[in-house]
């Protein structure tokens, strides 16, 4: 099954007013299974309930807007991928969401670590995490970033370019340290998901090509340097897929590298990671595969096609990001202005301003991404109406929630949760409009615990050298 709607393919055209897939709901105030975390529920009065707190209580803690991060549905997702793929390496993929105390659930919950910048590894390592159990990528590292991961010990290293190579083999040698590392291939997949978020087809800027023989010319380089330990492959089509086929392609033609490989050099590599890209449910319209059953069908090609190439199987890896952070954030925001603007024929879109939107979650501006929201602060029997979330920033494109059902009598003050937030909303986020950017904070057993703090306008203001 292909789900394209992230690259906003299904939407409403202007004079009608609700996009094709989305049907009005008998019930706006629902909270459909598969959308919010864990321990989303409506309390007895009707108000949303997460980590056992009403969400009025969250935000008169924490303030609006806010990132919810709840920790047993984050720490239960962790374990599931961990449990589902056992006998596999699992990395969660920080630039999904990181922080101190991300980093030290995943640790506890027994996953290792993809990391992806300077930023990204400085937090891992001060957060106490295992450096063998971290795994670094990017396409330009810089040396500062090399330096860093030579010394701490960082357990495999995904190289990405022949000048990264030059440069690692050189540290290598003045560091005395011989990291391991995996050569990123891209197998020539074309991903069914939005353009900017697919990395496997020829024309973009992440790894060798297998097809074009660069990634061959690196892997037999690596295999003779004195320097660099190659220990094998790396394969990441892209993120938010649903349709197993391109995970299945890569898979082929990453072992049938390995084949190669091995005929070139009478060796076989050990290891094949297949990188992260796990799709979840940001609307009633997805419905993603649960990680047991991925883990079965990515087994059952990896043995067919092992046998076919004659291959032993490698040590396997999986770098899920989204899925494991994603549901379990929810993204809490309060109505500021209501405006109903009329289409013509009879026909009217209700615009809700929030007191958040495109500075802290990009996505549907820059993906054409869509969500799904409720009134969390009550229930209400008034009909859904067809309504637009959006931001207070100065953009049409100012979007957080593209359409949605909610009820007719919402009113200024409202809360409107957004599910899926825990993923590449904070880890995205921008000061546009010098807005500073909401806090983190995890629910726990009715307690409140801040992740990252709220930022203020002092921060961004320090910040400004005309204004000291
Ligand atoms: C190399 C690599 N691994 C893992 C991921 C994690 O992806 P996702 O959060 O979609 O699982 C990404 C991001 O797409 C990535 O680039
Ligand atoms: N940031 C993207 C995914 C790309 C992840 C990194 N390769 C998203 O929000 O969907």
């Amino acid at each position: 099954m292909t789900h394209m709607h992230v690259a906003g393919s299904i939407h409403a055209d202007a004079t009608s007013a609700a996009p094709v897939w989305l049907e009005k709901p008998t019930d706006a105030n629902a909270l459909v299974d598969g959308l919010w975390s864990g321990t989303a529920v409506r309390g007895a009065g009707g108000e949303m309930h997460l980590g056992g707190l009403p969400v009025t209580e969250i935000i008169e803690q924490a303030g609006s807007p806010v990132y919810v991060i709840d920790e047993l549905d984050f720490r239960g997702r962790a374990l599931t991928w961990a449990e589902a793929f056992e006998g596999w390496k699992v990395y969660y993929a920080g630039k999904s969401f990181l922080s101190g105390t991300i980093a030290r659930w995943v640790q506890e919950e027994g996953l290792n670590l993809d990391v992806c910048s300077l930023g990204e590894l400085t937090v891992a390592l001060r957060a106490g995490f295992d450096a063998a159990r971290i795994g670094l990528h990017g396409n330009n590292k810089s040396e500062e970033l090399l330096r860093l991961a030579l010394t701490a010990g960082v357990g495999r290293i995904i190289v990405d370019s022949a000048d990264e190579i030059a440069r690692l083999e050189r540290l290598g040698a003045e560091l005395s340290v011989r990291p391991d590392v995996l050569i990123r291939v891209t197998t020539g997949v074309e991903a069914h998901t939005h353009e900017y978020i697919a990395t496997a087809h020829e024309d973009q800027k992440f790894g060798f090509s297998i097809s074009g023989g660069q990634a061959l010319v690196a892997l037999v380089r690596c295999h003779g340097s004195a320097q660099v330990n190659l220990v094998g492959i790396h394969s990441h089509i892209g993120s938010q897929i649903f349709d197993t086929n391109g995970f299945e392609v890569a898979t082929r033609r990453t072992l049938r590298l390995m084949s190669q490989f091995k005929e070139a050099t009478g060796v076989a590599l050990p290891e094949l990671d297949l990188g992260g890209g796990f799709g979840i449910a940001y609307t009633t319209d997805d419905s993603p595969a649960t990680a047991h059953d991925l883990a079965r069908g990515l087994a059952e090609i990896i043995d067919h096609e092992c046998r076919a190439f004659g291959l032993e199987r490698p040590l396997l890896s999986i770098e899920p990001g989204r899925a494991i952070s994603g549901p379990a954030g929810t993204a809490l925001y309060t109505v500021g202005t209501i405006k109903d603007v009329e289409l013509g024929g009879g026909q009217s879109r209700r615009y809700i301003s929030v007191d958040g939107g495109m500075s802290d979650n990009i996505r549907p501006a820059l993906y054409a991404a869509e969500y799904s929201a409720v009134i969390a602060d009550r229930v209400s029997d008034a009909a859904p109406t067809l309504s637009r979330v959006v931001g207070l920033h100065c953009e049409g494109g100012d979007i957080l929630v593209r359409d949605t059902f909610l009820p007719r009598d919402i009113r200024i003050g409202d809360v409107i949760a957004v599910p899926g937030a825990g993923a590449y909303s904070r880890s995205m986020a921008s000061n546009y409009n010098h807005t500073p950017r909401p806090p983190v904070v995890a629910v726990r057993d009715g307690r409140v615990a801040t992740i990252i703090r709220r930022e203020t306008l002092d921060d961004l203001l320090a910040l400004d050298a005309g204004l000291e």
